[in-house]
């Protein structure tokens, strides 16, 4: 490489990694995995040596990737924030406990090993026990100060208690979002119709940087910590610093291991690779530090990494496998997306036999066609991914995947937003899993709270067209009888993209053999999970064999089996068969294989073909038939279902107002209005002025208020659920106020209070007739000053000048002290 080359290279890559950096740290979003960012900058690092009179002092290699916000303060870190060097290879990883051997001059030394958690780095800084500050990285030097919403994560101590505690200290530690809460919050997003967070490292990033920490406090963040740091805090190894905050209750992984040599060190890493899965956060490697401080010393730093450490990176495993067929899931809110159905593969300790396609732009820039060998990743995320097409095993003659232009729900055209990537159903009103996720929505326990609904329920009436909306509901009553034996379509089913129906393999081979249980084919399918369709059936007919029931009719009819599905055009699914080749193994002298495939197209449940094609089967064939079916309405489910939702009229107003569902109004905001408008129909008439007099409405919510009431479909539900007696105004009786001392006064309360807890003083405040405000705004009448209100907050009421008072105050105004 000339230098002209490698000064254009340096600057390529300088403005590539700035960029990347900048979408990372900034705005918690990726472009590239982290080995190909990573790879990026050992190259830069490697030419800037190679080319030492281009490596310029701003240079990224130089740098730590993130930088402090406007939102916050900001605060210097005493002891700056780094990174770590890392490495893929083991190779490097031994030529690093070279460097430190020859940088102590001998091999005297231990390691601390410890996972790399994937979240955000903090640092918590500790004045007499008391957490005084936290602070973001930042650029290393500087970071934001977000103390408010750090003290919002249940396990970090406040104060730290005990005899030995120093005067002053800072621990740091990883804040990180569960994955299990990630994707709780990630259900309730696709249910409210909200975009989905990427993944949980990004959420975690995201939440600190919120600023209002009330709703920080609702994402449950957590937080892991590595390092004790301070002038007099009597430790020299890290091992000692690290029981020490143990002691004093800071939440430390159990994860860590000490290791003498490399040896062990490699057996550390090869122990976590797969068990790091297990943890309730992601992981993407391990990190080496020398356990000694004296040591660490001794080795020092260069400008951006400490040479006693290094992260040894976890490099993402990936095998091919091939595309079988790709499914299309609609979601609540109609956002389609591509899954592809693989070959199964074994990845990471686990089996993989599906991947998410995201929507068609990946399908596109994958350059998929049918019967492709692909390439499947599994990173961090929980679903794996396709990374690439093998195209040397492309098949000959093979097509390009023809992305769906039509619902595979309801049939409806799809559409694409201008700059949206997912293609969407526009049906809302009419489309299985759109009606679904509203009367999820409506039946949930903040809003009409009909428990005795659950999912299952709820999709079986859409699916056999019982309700398509909320007023649907509520004349079940009068179908009772009808609802008597109604399959429930769950699990056994699943649809390929042209619309055919399939059943789960347990239920097939239940109805396809005589004298087997179905909880001893269940186990059998459970074992042989891992194998391909054709492997299974082959030791299915072990099984039979071994079983012992009915050998030679049992595996005639599995051969039969066979014999048609891998000759059929049918599309192919690990995990489930095509009903109408099962259908035409049990009933094949009644009816063509074509006929069957043609009555499947678009039936959800067996039990919708069988009627549509009303043959006159045998009471033995529809015995066998019935074996596929699923669970089916029983009396005691109905009388049940029923109980709940004649006992949801008694909702209040503000619930009921809720559940509607307009776009917008979550619970907060419909209690609002409830209390402010009394009906609906005075909510119905507000125009726009009255209703941004109103503190918390803005333009987005009326323009949404004004949409949903325009629309006639709209209000003939709502009369029909009056006609029901849902409670469409406020209750005289609603709230009978304790005493009317705030009356008409808006007050917030910060800090900490001894007198109330956190929801005690809002329903105080409202039950003498105040009104409680959770952000600080002008229309404040005045702020209840508890302990430790948090110093943004106050700054903010005293630039607004806000009235603030003490909680004793508080109690005399309202005359509980005299
Ligand atoms: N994909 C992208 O576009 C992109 C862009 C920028 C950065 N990245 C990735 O993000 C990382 C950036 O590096 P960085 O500087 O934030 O972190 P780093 O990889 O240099 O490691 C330092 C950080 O690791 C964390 N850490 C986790 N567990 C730890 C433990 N047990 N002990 C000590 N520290 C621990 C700390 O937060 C610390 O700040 C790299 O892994 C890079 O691949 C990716
Ligand atoms: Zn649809």
């Amino acid at each position: 490489m000339t230098p002209e080359q490698a000064k254009a290279r340096i600057e390529e890559l300088t403005r590539q990694i700035n960029y990347h950096n900048h979408l990372y740290y900034q705005e918690d979003r990726t472009e590239i995995s982290d080995f190909e960012f990573d790879k990026l900058l050992e190259e830069l690092i490697r030419l800037e040596k190679e080319f030492p009179q281009f490596l310029e002092p701003d240079s990224p290699s130089q740098r730590v990737g993130g930088t402090i916000t406007k939102e916050f303060e900001t605060a210097l870190h005493e002891y700056r924030m780094l990174s770590l060097g890392n490495t893929y290879s083991e190779e490097e990883l031994n030529a690093f406990d070279e460097r430190v051997a020859k940088g102590l001059g001998h091999r005297n030394y231990e390691y601390f090993c410890e996972l790399k958690f994937d979240g955000v780095a903090i640092s918590l800084v500790y004045e007499n026990g008391k957490l005084v500050r936290a602070v973001t990285r930042g650029d290393g030097t500087r970071g934001d100060v977000v103390t408010e919403n750090v003290k919002t994560i249940k396990n970090i101590p406040l104060h730290v208690k005990g005899n030995d505690i120093p005067a002053k200290f800072e621990v740091r530690g990883e804040i990180f979002l569960p994955k299990k809460e990630f994707e709780k919050i990630n259900a309730e997003r696709e249910a409210n119709r909200e975009p989905l967070l990427a993944n949980p490292r990004n959420a975690a990033s995201g939440t600190l940087k919120m600023q209002d920490s009330a709703i920080v406090a609702k994402r449950r963040l957590n937080c892991y910590f590595y390092q004790l740091l301070g002038e007099d805090i009597g430790v020299n190894k890290h091992d000692e610093a690290i029981h020490l905050i143990e002691k004093w209750g800071f939440n430390v992984s159990p994860t860590y291991t000490k290791c003498k040599n490399m040896e062990e060190v490699f057996r550390y890493i090869t122990l976590w690779k797969e068990k790091r899965f297990e943890l309730p956060l992601d992981t993407d490697g391990v990190v080496l530090k020398i356990n000694d401080y004296d040591q660490r010393e001794e080795l020092g730093f260069t400008a951006k990494i400490p040479r006693w450490a290094i992260a040894f990176k976890y490099q993402t495993e990936s095998a091919a496998s091939e595309l079988l067929s790709i499914t299309y899931q609609v979601g609540r809110t109609g956002a389609i997306t591509p899954v592809a159905n693989l070959a199964p593969v074994l990845l990471a300790g686990t089996t993989v036999k599906r991947a998410s396609l995201h929507n068609a732009n990946e399908i596109e820039r994958l350059g998929l066609y049918e019967g492709d060998t692909v390439m499947v990743e599994k990173g961090g995320e929980i679903i794996p991914k396709i990374t690439g097409v093998v195209l040397e095993k492309r098949k000959p003659g093979s097509k390009p995947i023809a992305y769906i232009d039509h619902c595979p729900e309801c049939e409806t055209p799809l559409i694409r937003k201008e700059g949206e990537a997912k293609h969407f159903c526009p049906n809302a009103k009419g489309c299985p899993p759109q009606i679904l996720g509203r009367i999820e929505h409506f039946v949930h326990k903040r809003a009409m709270d009909i428990d005795s609904l659950g999912t299952e329920r709820i999709k079986t009436l859409i699916d056999q067209k019982y309700i398509s909306n909320f007023a649907d509901l509520y004349e079940l009553e009068s179908k009772a009888d009808q609802l008597l034996g109604l399959e429930m379509s769950q699990d056994q089913y699943q649809k390929s993209d042209d619309g055919y129906l399939f059943i789960s393999l347990p239920k097939a081979f239940f109805a396809l053999t005589e004298g087997l249980s179905l909880t001893s084919i269940q186990k059998f399918c459970e074992r042989y999970a891992e194998q391909p369709l054709r492997e299974v059936l082959d030791n299915f007919e072990m099984f039979i064999r071994t079983s012992n029931k009915k050998v030679a009719q049992n595996i005639g009819t599995i051969r039969k089996l066979e014999e048609i599905l891998f000759t059929s055009h049918l599309p192919q699914m690990e995990d489930y068969l095509p009903v109408p080749v099962v259908l035409n193994v049990l009933i094949g002298n009644w009816i063509s294989l074509e006929d069957l495939i043609k009555a499947s197209l678009h039936e959800n449940t067996v039990h919708g073909i069988m009627i549509k094609l009303n043959l006159p089967i045998s009471s033995e064939q529809e015995e066998r038939i019935k074996k596929m079916k699923a669970n089916t309405f029983q009396e005691g489910v109905i009388t049940n279902m029923l109980e709940g939702i004649r006992a949801s009229k008694a909702q209040p107003f503000e619930r009921v107002l809720f559940a509607l569902g307009i776009r917008n109004i979550g619970e907060n905001t419909a209690q609002i209005l409830a209390r402010h408008f009394k009906n609906i129909d005075n909510l119905k008439e507000a125009n726009t002025e009255e209703l941004l007099a109103i503190n918390g409405v803005g333009e987005t919510l009326v323009e949404s208020i004004h949409a949903y009431f325009k629309d006639p479909e709209n209000l003939q539900i709502i009369e029909r659920l009056k006609a029901h007696g849902l409670k469409f105004e406020v209750e005289a009786t609603e709230k009978a106020l304790e005493s009317e001392v705030l009356k008409g006064l808006k007050i917030l309360a910060s800090g900490k209070l001894n007198h109330f807890k956190r929801d005690e003083i809002i329903d105080f405040i409202e039950a003498n007739g105040g009104q409680y405000l959770k952000a600080v705004s002008k229309s404040l009448d005045f702020i209840i000053e508890g302990e430790d209100m948090g110093p943004s907050k106050k700054e903010k009421a005293e630039k607004l000048g806000i009235k603030m008072i003490s909680e004793e105050e508080f109690l005399q105004l309202v005359g509980k002290k005299s």
